[in-house]
């Protein structure tokens, strides 16, 4: 059975993330969650998250689903690269996305989580669509919503759709030729250790000459803005008068009402275009003068991320075939 769901920004002013709606167990529990191509746990704030870390998200509560089951001596703790974290233990229960149904997924009920989760109200939990083996249950590892649900599935796939300040979609099974225009182009993926490794083919600034380089990063739902090699953001910024790489703001700021390129990256013997507007990521406090960038630099990181910025300038299918593919077509 195939499915498709909406990928919804939990702020209309920029896109810090996308929540899509789930429901879990019996009767359903409907809850708004981060699919996240760059972590394969699917946690979710819950009856067993104390309340003083719950400001405002809706919870699962196993103890009201007849369909519920502990996995009995599991516990589960994830440390993600923005610093948040979370962990707690593990039931079976069904779950819901889009209409594709997983009869015992592993659903990782959240007794901790960080502040920046407690502060983000709008977001009730992660479903990680990394690869499993990157999936934090001990003592055994869990599978993710996707690899439980791809046997059902008319093909092993899913697509993010992604779209600037508007929602856009997940399908799940099928490949909508609606969603794109001219070809899908597909490139291999590195599974070690788990994430939707590329390579991208190179990249250019505004109207500038193409700059062929191999460079390797993640496909990441989960992560707002895209994280590049030093020389390669340089060359974007340096094209971008008054813009700075801030210790102060962590990273590159600018002056609002500058005009910005926009940034072209190589996906095989293709390219995606990045508009200049969604690089003009955010004001850094309401009514300042001064933006964020959505090209940052990725030296202090360790991993190219192409995150939300890059993701929401294409359609991308994220093919669960043997062996993986990533594909990438305008829109
Ligand atoms: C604090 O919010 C988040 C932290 C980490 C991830 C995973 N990349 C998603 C989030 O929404």
């Amino acid at each position: 059975e195939n499915g498709s769901a909406a990928a919804i920004p939990i702020d209309p002013r920029f896109d810090i993330a996308y929540v899509t709606p789930v429901t879990i167990g019996t009767p359903p529990q409907t809850l708004y969650l981060d699919f996240d191509t760059g972590s394969s746990d699917l946690w979710v704030f819950s009856s067993h998250t104390p309340e003083s870390q719950v400001r405002g998200q809706r919870i699962y509560s196993p103890e009201k689903s007849s369909t519920a089951k502990l996995l009995a001596g599991h516990t589960w703790s994830i440390l993600y690269g923005d610093g948040s974290g979370s962990l707690g233990n593990v039931y079976t229960d069904n779950f819901t996305v889009g209409g594709v149904t997983v009869t015992s997924q592993a659903v990782q009920t959240a007794q901790q989580v960080s502040y920046s989760f407690t502060s983000q109200s709008e977001i009730h939990g992660l479903v990680g669509l990394g690869f499993s083996t990157l999936n934090t249950v001990f003592p055994n590892g869990q599978l993710t919503f996707f690899d439980n649900a791809k046997s059902t599935l008319d093909s092993p796939v899913f697509t993010a759709d992604l779209k600037w300040k508007k929602e856009g979609t997940y399908d799940f099974g099928f490949i909508d030729e609606t969603k794109y225009t001219g070809e899908i182009t597909y490139l291999p993926v590195q599974t070690d250790p788990g994430y939707w490794t590329f390579t991208s083919s190179g990249y250019a600034v505004g109207d500038g000459a193409f700059h062929p380089a191999s460079i390797v990063g993640i496909a990441d739902t989960g992560t707002s803005l895209t994280y590049l090699p030093a020389e390669v953001v340089t060359s974007y910024w340096g094209q971008v008068d008054g813009a700075v790489d801030s210790d102060y703001y962590g990273g590159y700021v600018f002056p609002c009402s500058s005009k910005l390129p926009s940034f072209t990256f190589g996906v095989g013997p293709a390219n995606i275009t990045i508009p200049a507007s969604y690089i003009n990521y955010a004001q850094i406090t309401e009514g300042s003068p001064v933006c964020f960038g959505g090209l940052q630099s990725s030296s202090w990181l360790g991993v190219n991320i192409w995150g939300d910025v890059a993701l929401k300038a294409a359609f991308v299918v994220f093919n669960g075939a043997n062996p993986p593919t990533i594909g990438w077509a305008k829109k």
